[in-house]
């Protein structure tokens, strides 16, 4: 039987007021929710107010939970809740931000925060596996309004995809890019889901094509983690990213999810003083990279061993010394505890005091006869005082009126020994016996000599030791910093923690201190880091925690690997777990079915993810003349912001391309980003227009610079070239 028009116009009207009825249920809601949040603001305000009276750890502790929960609340402004799941048994569940208890303990939630296990079926129900869900509702706010709802019914067999929230979600991914990443806490999809809610002891690799939702995914995991292991707040969540550029691009994420411990940065800040100025080279950062700088690093230090000499030092008139058997003894005492080279150094500093101190007491010819007896006993509780201290002389030896030998007291030969700490003699003699080791001469002085490289990097040729050898020591680049961060770690300096006063934040203590270990560690873009980087990164998380994302099929760094074996195996063995996201979000079908000849091209034998969307935009190409090219991509530029009106663009070539079209107009209605494909890397734009792609594919792995730069953009690619070919880009 077919509709009238007049049938179907009432059963639209019908259709819109049961519509209208449920965004006016679920407006109620909301105003219920917000009163909710409210009243639980204030309670968590007063208890702020009260707490802080006492300063004990628990209390701390306490301030930093109520801390945390006040900024969840805050933060839960937008988009406090965003779905609803209805069980086979009637009962109906609000899933949003954050939890929002009943008034009474024993009522149940009035909102559930999206991390909890009951809110799991939320994210992974679907028709064929319902979970016993009769529906699920997305709901689309904007602030303190309801705008619409999405309902999907399980009881009904007549959807079959695998998508979760279909409508919510292709919304979200049409909509214009601001420049700056947001959560898709509301859409999760349920591969993605997975991987969020993984255990996280260990280390989780997760392998995705781009626009997978890998940043996304990584993110949402640390609040995850972060919620459901309260501990981990204490230490903290790093998370390492390519480039400050796309720190910022990311940094408003975890706020809006309400989290605070966290601690974001690159790699190469990861050391505190030193700042990489600059990069290597692509032949020379390869060198650097390599696994076997640990073993030649860890012999510039070994080698850096104390020098056995005599030791002569004056006390007043006493000129007190050690020969070379007592110095002997000293070192292997200080070194058998197997400490770092800063560590034994200091011991060995205390062995020597000790050992110089005795002799002055010696000296004293009028303790010579009775001093030994309570002289041991007296030595050793220094001794013990000393060793709770390390490196620190206590100041004053409780004496208790214990006389050694009637003349020199317990005092008298802390007061002694203090003197010789002091003493200048005593600080020259001990850096020509065991010179301090500082990580940056360290590495400076092997880099600028090319006797030292031929003596300490045998495993080098001669060529890559000509290629890495500098003159200019002062500055470091980014993968120096990883050199560094090692020596410092085989020498054992102690980290300036002390700039940092107790009023600052989590990520002010962890950023000053080099000894800083994190609860749990998110890598992203990490097929880029080298074998140096991941042990620098490992010393941060001892515990091996990690979440690792990435794509291998995008690795372009010289120190970077083209799989996970490579790149995990040093670090990891075989204890890691893997994890895959096989959907694109980002980049239209149109485009990315385009992508398949690059990848291919660029060595890769898996295929392209599969786009969740097309938007009808076929990417295009035009041929243009060398000469014209600056004022074409301008022209092109011009006819993409007119599309995209307040949008985000990029135009992406190769450096040389790059350097050619600075300084661009910025008369457009949009924001335009002029970048090679590594400055690219993990960011997205409404239109991406690549200019000269054969220069681009000519760099190293320049055919995966390509298929970075093509997945780029959300809604349209353009190409310009003045050079025919390649054949992997002749659409038509
Ligand atoms: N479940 C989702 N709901 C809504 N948007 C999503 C979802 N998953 C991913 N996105 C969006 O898709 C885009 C791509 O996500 P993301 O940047 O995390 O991908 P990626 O795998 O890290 O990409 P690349 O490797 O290219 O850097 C982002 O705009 C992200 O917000």
């Amino acid at each position: 039987m077919s509709n009238s028009p007049r049938t179907t116009a009432n059963a639209f009207r019908q259709e819109d007021s049961a519509l209208h009825q449920e965004v006016t249920r679920e407006q109620n809601t909301l105003d219920r929710l917000f009163a909710r949040r409210e009243i639980l603001l204030d309670e968590v305000r007063s208890q702020l107010q009260q707490a802080g009276i006492d300063d004990s750890p628990e209390a701390a502790a306490r301030i930093t939970g109520l801390v945390r929960r006040r900024t969840e609340l805050d933060r839960a402004d937008s988009g406090l809740c965003f779905g609803r799941i209805e069980e086979l048994n009637g009962v109906r569940l609000h899933i949003g931000r954050v939890g929002l208890p009943g008034e009474d303990d024993s009522a149940d939630p009035l909102l559930v925060d999206w991390r909890a296990p009951i809110a799991r079926k939320f994210y992974t129900a679907t028709a064929a596996r319902p979970q016993g869900l009769r529906s699920r509702r997305h709901i689309r706010t904007e602030g303190r309004a309801v705008l619409g709802v999405d309902d999907e019914a399980f009881d009904r067999h007549d959807r079959g995809g695998d998508l979760v929230g279909e409508a919510a979600l292709l919304e979200a991914l049409d909509a214009r890019r601001t420049g700056a990443m947001g959560d898709v806490v509301a859409t999760l999809q349920s591969e993605q889901d997975e991987v969020i809610r993984a255990p996280h002891g260990g280390c989780l690799v997760v392998q995705g094509g781009p626009g997978t939702g890998k940043t996304a995914v990584a993110l949402h995991r640390a609040a995850y983690l972060l919620f459901t292991y309260p501990q981990l707040a204490e230490r903290g969540v790093l998370v390492v990213g390519p480039s400050p550029t796309f720190l910022r691009y990311i940094e408003q994420v975890l706020p809006s999810l309400g989290e605070t411990q966290v601690v974001a940065s690159t790699v190469d800040r990861l050391l505190p003083g030193v700042d990489a100025k600059w990069s290597d080279d692509a032949q020379v950062a390869k060198i650097k990279g390599r696994a076997v700088w640990a073993v030649i690093l860890r012999r510039v230090v070994e080698a850096r061993s104390p020098v056995l000499t005599t030791v002569e030092v004056h006390h007043g008139e006493d000129l007190v010394s050690l020969d070379q058997e007592q110095v002997a003894e000293a070192l292997a005492a200080a070194r058998a505890a197997g400490t770092s080279h800063y560590d034994a150094r200091a011991a060995f500093r205390l062995r020597m005091i000790d050992l110089l101190t005795r002799q002055v007491v010696e000296h004293s010819k009028q303790m010579l006869s009775t001093v030994e007896a309570g002289f041991e006993d007296v030595l050793s509780r220094v001794d013990a005082a000393m060793a709770r201290g390390n490196d620190a002389l206590p100041s004053r030896v409780d004496s208790d009126g214990v006389d050694v030998d009637g003349v020199a007291t317990a005092a008298d030969i802390s007061a002694l020994r203090q003197d010789l700490a002091h003493s200048g003699e005593v600080s020259a003699a001990l850096d020509q016996l065991w010179p301090v080791l500082e990580p940056t001469r360290v590495l400076a002085e092997l880099l600028s000599s090319p006797a030292l490289l031929a003596e300490y990097a045998p495993e080098l040729t001669p060529d890559q030791r000509s290629a890495i050898q500098k003159e200019n020591t002062s500055d470091w680049s980014e993968q120096d910093v990883a050199l560094l961060d090692e020596v410092a770690d085989l020498v054992g300096t102690p980290s300036a923690v002390d700039t940092v006063g107790d009023s600052e934040t989590l990520s002010d203590r962890a950023m000053a201190d080099r000894t800083w270990t994190y609860g749990h560690v998110v890598v992203d873009e990490a097929q880029e880091l080298s074998a140096m980087q991941w042990r620098m990164l490992v010393r941060r998380c001892p515990t091996r925690s990690f979440t690792v994302v990435g794509d291998v099929n995008q690795t372009e760094s010289p120190g970077g690997s083209a799989s996970w074996d490579t790149a995990l195996e040093p670090s990891f063995g075989r204890r890691f777990r893997r994890g895959e996201l096989t959907i694109c979000y980002r980049t239209p079908h149109e485009i990315m079915e385009r992508t398949g000849p690059v990848l291919a091209a660029a060595g890769s034998t898996v295929a392209p993810p599969r786009a969740v969307r097309s938007n009808g935009v076929q990417p295009w190409r035009r041929f243009v003349s060398e000469v014209s090219l600056r004022a074409d991509t301008i022209g092109a530029v011009r006819e993409m912001a007119d599309r995209y009106r307040g949008g985000q663009i990029a135009v992406i070539g190769a450096d040389s391309t790059c350097s050619q079209l600075r300084d661009f107009p910025e008369d457009v209605d949009a924001e335009v980003a002029i970048l090679t494909p590594a400055e690219s890397k993990g960011l997205e734009f409404d239109a991406v227009l690549i200019v000269e792609p054969h220069a681009v594919i000519a760099q190293r792995r320049g055919w995966n610079a390509l298929y970075v730069a093509m997945t780029r953009c959300t809604q349209e690619l353009g190409v310009l070239s003045s050079r025919p070919g390649p054949d992997e880009l002749s659409w038509s």
